[in-house]
């Protein structure tokens, strides 16, 4: 894991930094274990309070077991954050640009003492998710606020799923995928995947007034749309979700990826490209329960499955990264932005009110 010195405070007046007021970069990711010796810790660390059954958590550690009890999400975000440092570096700012996880080493309750201890005061934080909902945007909210000591402002760029760079990153990906497959286009289907999440969590997502699903899923429609329409306008696709969990008799957005192949087998469907649009690089998530499950789940029903890759490092998608850092510096600074975002789809706020994204099974917590 690459930790980049913290470093005291730039104090280059002559050419002010493009990120100014900001004095460090946050990247905030998830976080996973490292070995064998980490699912369990780690898993306790997700789930802490959260009234997952304990099946659950012992699948869940299956699925890490094998692969040697590490998640690739380290190592992905790593190489993110290392692709980020050098594209803000090309823009002209100086600013260190340093990770902090939620759930495991180096872990923002740490790394935002440290920050602070080296003289820090205003930082701007990029998490490694990219939609709104309480799972994916306001508990990393709560978390920074919690992890922050009383001499650091932490703010936080746009949810940017509805950016140009993010999809078109996934328009390069599915092209490619498609380009792996050579059925008949009647009976080919583009399948868009996220993270299933609980439907009153969904409701409750993003700002008041919400689009009749809630924002999640509103902004998956959008990018899943924009996505298919240029990487191939030809074909159908449809929005499905993976990795549910919680009580059974607690409903979570459907369809399961593993229901919708069989559905589509049922009417003849022959060669699928699952795109995973609701994540930003390599999670458990994508190398087990798409790779793994899903692609067991095709090969039974005789559908090719090709799964389109996440957009990882690709540069259109880090540029975008780092055109919302320097966004978020000049609203900071009180200058007029132009966000860039897909025509007609909605601009992730960068400044929340109460009651966006909240977690209808929790009570409000402090969030940055
Ligand atoms: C929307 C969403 C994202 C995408 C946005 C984002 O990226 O943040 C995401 C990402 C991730 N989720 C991850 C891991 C886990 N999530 C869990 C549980 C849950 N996730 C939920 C939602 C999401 N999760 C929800 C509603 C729960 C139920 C409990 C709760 O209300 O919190 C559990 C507990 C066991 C289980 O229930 O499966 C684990 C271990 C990892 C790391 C994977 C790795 O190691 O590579 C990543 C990137
Ligand atoms: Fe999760």
């Amino acid at each position: 894991m690459c930790r980049d010195s913290i470093g005291p405070v730039p104090d280059d007046l002559l050419t002010p930094d493009p990120l100014q007021p900001y004095d460090a970069v946050l990247l905030v990711s998830f976080g996973g274990p490292e070995g064998p010796d980490d699912v369990l810790p780690f898993l306790r660390r997700v789930t802490a309070g959260r009234g997952i059954p304990d099946e659950r958590l012992v699948e869940v550690g299956e699925h890490y077991a094998l692969f040697g009890g590490r998640s690739p999400i380290n190592q992905r975000t790593d190489e993110q954050l290392r692709a980020l440092r050098s594209e803000l570096k090309n823009r002209g700012s100086e600013l260190p640009v340093i990770l902090g996880n939620r759930n495991w080493y180096p872990l923002l309750d740490e790394v935002l003492p440290e920050l602070a201890a080296a003289g820090h005061r205003r930082v701007l934080a990029i998490t490694t998710s990219a939609y709104p909902s309480w799972s994916s945007c306001r508990q990393y909210r709560e978390n920074l606020a919690a992890a922050a000591p009383a001499e650091l402002t932490v703010e936080r760029v746009r949810n940017y799923a509805t950016h140009p760079g993010f999809v078109t990153a996934n328009v390069s990906a599915v092209g490619k995928a498609l380009s792996e497959l050579s059925g008949d286009p009647a009976t080919t289907r583009l399948v868009f995947v996220t993270h299933s999440i609980p439907d009153q969590m969904a409701l409750s997502s993003g700002p008041e007034p919400r689009d009749r699903d809630g924002e999640y899923v509103n902004w998956h429609r959008h990018v899943a749309q924009a996505v298919a329409a240029e990487a191939a306008p030809e074909l159908p696709w449809e929005l499905a979700f993976c990795s549910r969990s919680g009580a059974p008799s607690q409903p979570w957005l459907e369809p399961d990826i593993n229901d919708l192949l069989t559905d589509m087998a049922a009417q003849g469907v022959t060669d699928v490209v699952i795109s995973p649009i609701g994540f930003i690089s390599d999670h458990m998530e994508v190398v087990y329960d798409l790779d793994h499950e899903a692609a067991e789940t095709a090969e039974e029903l005789g559908i090719r499955m090709v799964r389109a890759a996440t957009v990882g490092t690709d540069p259109q998608f880090i540029a975008g990264l780092a055109d919302v850092a320097l966004e978020r510096a000049a609203e900071a600074r009180g200058e007029q932005v132009h966000p860039a975002v897909l025509p007609g789809a909605p601009i992730g706020l960068t400044v929340c009110p109460a009651n966006c994204c909240v977690n209808p099974r929790q009570p409000d917590k402090p969030a940055i």
